[in-house]
């Protein structure tokens, strides 16, 4: 294993077959993704965002093409392998928050760590220092219930960041959110990147997230459209529209 910390995909296709009727969810996608940098991917719904979220966090297989996460090849890993390194390298949010309704905020991010194995003190200080950091300190021992949405996704936030992934991975996490706390989610999401050199990418049409994003990528059909890294560039990768 080698310790490339970039995420790079190479010309990966990806289709579902449902019914007999296929639909390519990806053509023919490549990109390199980097530290510290909150990378957003953009473009409208059905463009194959979510699919190119999930095979970058090895949740799911291309039909071609490769991944590389880290320096590790997640094409060449059995699901045991993937299952652990998405367990050690990546953290997730999700717009919904999936929270824990009968834990407290304290619990819910203690939680990852207990799974780990970590002893209940460290994960106890570990949780307690990610809600720190969300702004969430003095809320820590209340439950979903009595919380905001925007504290119940920075609560979602803190357990994906309580592991240190060098990975974070987030799925609309300001869909669900009214434009203040939007704008607060978005601000630690790239502030995350940049402290802690995280490759932090998001899907997302929120145009708060698009606007504080260190890159933009758009998506057209299955295709990677435009990237703010290379200005002259609206189609990228050898495809023609
Ligand atoms: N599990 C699946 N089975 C069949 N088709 C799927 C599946 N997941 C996605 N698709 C199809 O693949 C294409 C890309 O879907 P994907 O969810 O990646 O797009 P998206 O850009 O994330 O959309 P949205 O913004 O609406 O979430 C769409 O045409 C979708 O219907």
């Amino acid at each position: 294993m080698t310790k490339v910390p970039s995420l790079g995909v190479r010309a990966v296709t990806k289709s579902y077959v449902v019914q007999n009727i296929r639909t390519e969810a990806l053509r023919d996608v490549s990109l390199t993704l980097h530290p510290g940098e909150l990378s957003l991917i953009s473009g409208p719904s059905g463009c194959g965002k979510s699919t190119l979220l999930s095979l970058m966090s090895g949740l799911s297989r291309p039909d071609r093409g490769h991944v590389h996460a880290l320096g590790v090849d997640l094409g060449a890993l059995d699901d045991a392998a993937r299952d652990a390194f998405r367990l050690a390298q990546c953290g997730f949010v999700f717009q919904g928050f999936n929270l824990f309704p009968a834990l407290d905020a304290l619990e819910q991010v203690q939680i990852v760590l207990d799974y780990q194995g970590v002893s209940q003190a460290l994960a106890a200080r570990s949780a307690r220092e990610a809600l720190e950091l969300v702004g969430l300190g003095q809320r820590r021992h209340l439950r979903p219930a009595e919380l905001s949405g925007g504290e119940k996704q920075r609560v979602a936030i803190a357990r994906a960041i309580v592991k240190h992934p060098r990975l974070l991975f987030a799925d609309e996490p300001t869909s669900a959110l009214d434009s203040v706390n939007g704008a607060i989610v978005t601000a630690l999401l790239r502030e995350i990147a940049h402290r802690s050199g995280a490759i932090v990418v998001c899907v997302s049409h929120d145009p708060r997230l698009i606007a504080r994003a260190d890159r933009v990528l758009e998506m057209e059909d299955g295709r990677l459209h435009r990237d703010s890294r290379d200005h002259s560039s609206s189609n990228m990768m050898g495809t023609s529209r």
